[in-house]
C-alpha cells in the first residue's frame, strides 16, 4: 500500500480504463476516496457491485465537487460536452486529466469550458484490450506500459509531477510530449493499425467466393489477431477517427503510396524488394522484442479475469 497521492479522485467514466484506474486507485491505496460517475444507471450499479469507487453519481458535476483530481475516461467525442457540465462544479487547484486515445482535439473541446484556477494535464495511457465496459478492467493494465502526459500551456509543474506520480504508482512509464506530437506518432502505430484491421476483417466478410465458416474454419493467427483488434468498441474508434483526421489522413497517404509499390513487386515479380522489406520489417519485430515491450502483448484479450 502507497500514501494516497490524492484526496478525492472523481473517475467520469468507468469502462476498460475508468475501471483499471479505479481498481489501481482501490488496491495500491493511492486516493483518499473515489468518486464514480457514468451515464447510465445500470453501469454505475456494475461499478458499485464491483466496489469499484467510494460514491456513485449520475451526475458528473455532483461527482467532481471537492474533487482534487478528475479524470475523464470515455470516448473522446464525449469530453468536450462532459467538460462544459463539470467545469462550474471544479474544486480551485484540482488536477483535471483524461485517457482519450486523441489529445489536440480533446484539449481543444474541454479547455473552453475549464475555469482557470484548475490544473489541465491531459494523459493517454498506451494500454488497452479490445475489451469494454466496467467488468473489463484490471490492476495490471498499466503495468509496464508508456503513459504519454501532453499537460498544455500554463499547467503547473507540480500537477504534471503529482499526474506522472500516480501513473507511475500505477506501474506505468511516463513520457511527455505535445499534443500534436502525440497524435502523429499514434496514427501510426495504433490508429492506423486499427483501420487496416476493421478493413482486412471487413474485406473477408464481403467476400462472395470464400464463406464465413471457411474464414473462421481457416483463419491463421494472423488474421485472427487482426479479428481481435477488429472487436474493439465501435463508438471509441469512431471517435479516433474522426478526431484524429489529419494525422490518420497522412499516415494512411504515405500507407497507400507504400502499399502500391508492394502491389508492384509482387506483379513483377520482384522478389528482392519484397524480400529486404520483410528483413527490414523482422528486424524491427526483434528491437521491440529486445526492448521488453511486448510483454503485455500475451495478454491483450486474456486479463487475469480470461478475457
Ligand atoms: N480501450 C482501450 O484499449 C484504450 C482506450 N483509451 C481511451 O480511453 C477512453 C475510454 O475507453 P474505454 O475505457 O476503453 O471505453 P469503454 O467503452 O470501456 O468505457 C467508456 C465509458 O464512457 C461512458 N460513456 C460513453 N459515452 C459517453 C457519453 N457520451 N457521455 C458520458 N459517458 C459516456 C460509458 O458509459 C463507459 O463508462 C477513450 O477515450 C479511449 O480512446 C485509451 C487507451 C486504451
Ligand atoms: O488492444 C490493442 O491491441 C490496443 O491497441 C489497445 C489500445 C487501444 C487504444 C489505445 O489508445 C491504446 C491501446
Amino acid at each position: 500500500m502507497s500514501e494516497p497521492l490524492f484526496g478525492k479522485v472523481a473517475l467520469i467514466g468507468i469502462g476498460l480504463i475508468g475501471s483499471s484506474i479505479a481498481i489501481n486507485l482501490r488496491d495500491r491505496g493511492l486516493a483518499g476516496s473515489v468518486a464514480i460517475s457514468t451515464r447510465t444507471a445500470p453501469t454505475l450499479a456494475r461499478a458499485e457491485d464491483l466496489r469499484l469507487g467510494t460514491s456513485y453519481h449520475l451526475d458528473p458535476a455532483e461527482a467532481v465537487r471537492d474533487a482534487d483530481l478528475v479524470i475523464l475516461s470515455v470516448p473522446v467525442g464525449a469530453c468536450g460536452p462532459i467538460a462544459e457540465q463539470i467545469g462550474p462544479a471544479l474544486k480551485p487547484g484540482a488536477v483535471v486529466s483524461d485517457v482519450g486515445s486523441v489529445k489536440a482535439s480533446v484539449i481543444a473541446a474541454m479547455r473552453p469550458h475549464l475555469p482557470d484556477h484548475v490544473q489541465f494535464v491531459p494523459a493517454h495511457p498506451v494500454a488497452g484490450t479490445e475489451q469494454s465496459g466496467p467488468d473489463a478492467g484490471f490492476l495490471e493494465l498499466f503495468e509496464n506500459r508508456w503513459t504519454i502526459l501532453t499537460p498544455v500551456e500554463g499547467a503547473s509543474e507540480e500537477a504534471v509531477a503529482r499526474l506522472a506520480a500516480l501513473w507511475r504508482a500505477c506501474g506505468a512509464r511516463v513520457e511527455t510530449m505535445t499534443a500534436e506530437h502525440h497524435d502523429l506518432v499514434l496514427a501510426i502505430v495504433s490508429h492506423v493499425p486499427h483501420l487496416i484491421a476493421y478493413n482486412i476483417v471487413g474485406t473477408a466478410a464481403d467476400l462472395e467466393e470464400v464463406t464465413k465458416a471457411e474464414v473462421i474454419k481457416f483463419s491463421a493467427s494472423g488474421f485472427r489477431d487482426f479479428t481481435r483488434i477488429a472487436a474493439s468498441d465501435p463508438t471509441m474508434w469512431r471517435d479516433i477517427f474522426l478526431n484524429n483526421r489529419d494525422a490518420v489522413l497522412e499516415m494512411l497517404a504515405r500507407f497507400s503510396e507504400d502499399l502500391a509499390s508492394l502491389q508492384r513487386a509482387i506483379r513483377w515479380g520482384d522478389g528482392d524488394a519484397l524480400f529486404d522489406l520483410f528483413t527490414r520489417t523482422r528486424a524491427i519485430r526483434r528491437g521491440i522484442v529486445e526492448a521488453g515491450q511486448d510483454t503485455a502483448q500475451p495478454d491483450f484479450g486474456r486479463s487475469p479475469k480470461g478475457h
